[in-house]
């Protein structure tokens, strides 16, 4: 199996509320785009490919390490994973891709591999997910309770997300242009590929608003 990456940091970032986009925020001194290209290379991905803002180019460059390839995203995720699928499908000998959330910094690498090895098991698609503890409801658009749901069969997915190289291009090929969706396995659910489920990790929450980072730096000051 030879497995490439993709890290998608083209976002803003815009519930994190920074002064630049969130893949640029600093975690223990570091660009968290920088933390999450360490996660998949700690578990042997190498070949590692990272969507970013076109506006900020040059940041990027200058924090990435040289042989990381940067790709200018979209403005959707999606977009930005399309992006650097296209920048993947001329490589030649890779035949699995993992994608991965630069907004998930600390994700340690045994997600990465416990997502290769159900690939390396026959899976298509695989995805971490976490088991869902809080009681879980839909709301009306006044903010009523309509219903509560059954959790035991709720999961949060997470990232690194595994695929076949073959069926995740072909899954976004036949996505509709303009049809955007959350995440990869999504992706190729639409298209009928089955998604195994491995085990996340608490630690590869994402940030997304300023607690998560403030959370973030304590994990990282209680790890070192
Ligand atoms: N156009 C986009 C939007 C998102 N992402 C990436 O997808 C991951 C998950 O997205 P999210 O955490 O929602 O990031 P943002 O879109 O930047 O956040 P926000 O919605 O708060 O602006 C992030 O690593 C982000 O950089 C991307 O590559 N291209
Ligand atoms: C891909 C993802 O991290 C899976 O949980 C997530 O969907 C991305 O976050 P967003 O806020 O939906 O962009």
């Amino acid at each position: 199996m030879h497995a490439v990456g993709i890290v998608a940091a083209a976002g803003s970032g815009l519930r994190l509320g920074a002064d630049r986009p969130k893949a640029l925020v600093p975690l223990g001194g570091r660009p968290l785009v920088c933390w999450a290209v360490d996660t998949l290379r700690d578990a042997g991905v190498a070949d590692v490919v990272v969507t970013v803002p076109a506006s900020e180019l040059r940041a990027f460059a200058t924090v990435l390490p040289a042989d990381v390839r940067i790709v200018v995203g979209g403005d959707t995720r999606t977009a930005s994973v399309r992006a650097a699928l296209a920048a993947l499908a001329v490589v030649g000998t890779a035949d699995t891709v993992l994608v991965h959330d630069a907004a998930r910094p600390l994700t340690p690498s045994d997600v990465v591999t416990r997502v290769l090895a159900a690939l390396a098991a026959g899976a298509r698609a695989a995805v971490p997910v976490l088991p869902v503890v809080d009681t879980t409801v839909t709301v009306d658009d006044d903010g009523l309770v309509t219903a509560t749901l059954e959790r035991a069969a709720l999961r949060r997915v997470q990232t690194p997300q595994g695929f076949a190289l073959a069926t995740l291009l072909d899954a976004y090929d036949l996505l509709p242009a303009g049809v955007e969706l959350t995440d990869d396995a999504a992706v190729v659910r639409a298209a009928g590929v089955p998604v195994v489920t491995v085990a996340g990790d608490e630690r590869a929450a994402k940030v997304t608003v300023a607690h998560d980072l403030a959370v973030a730096e304590l994990q990282l000051g209680g790890s070192g």
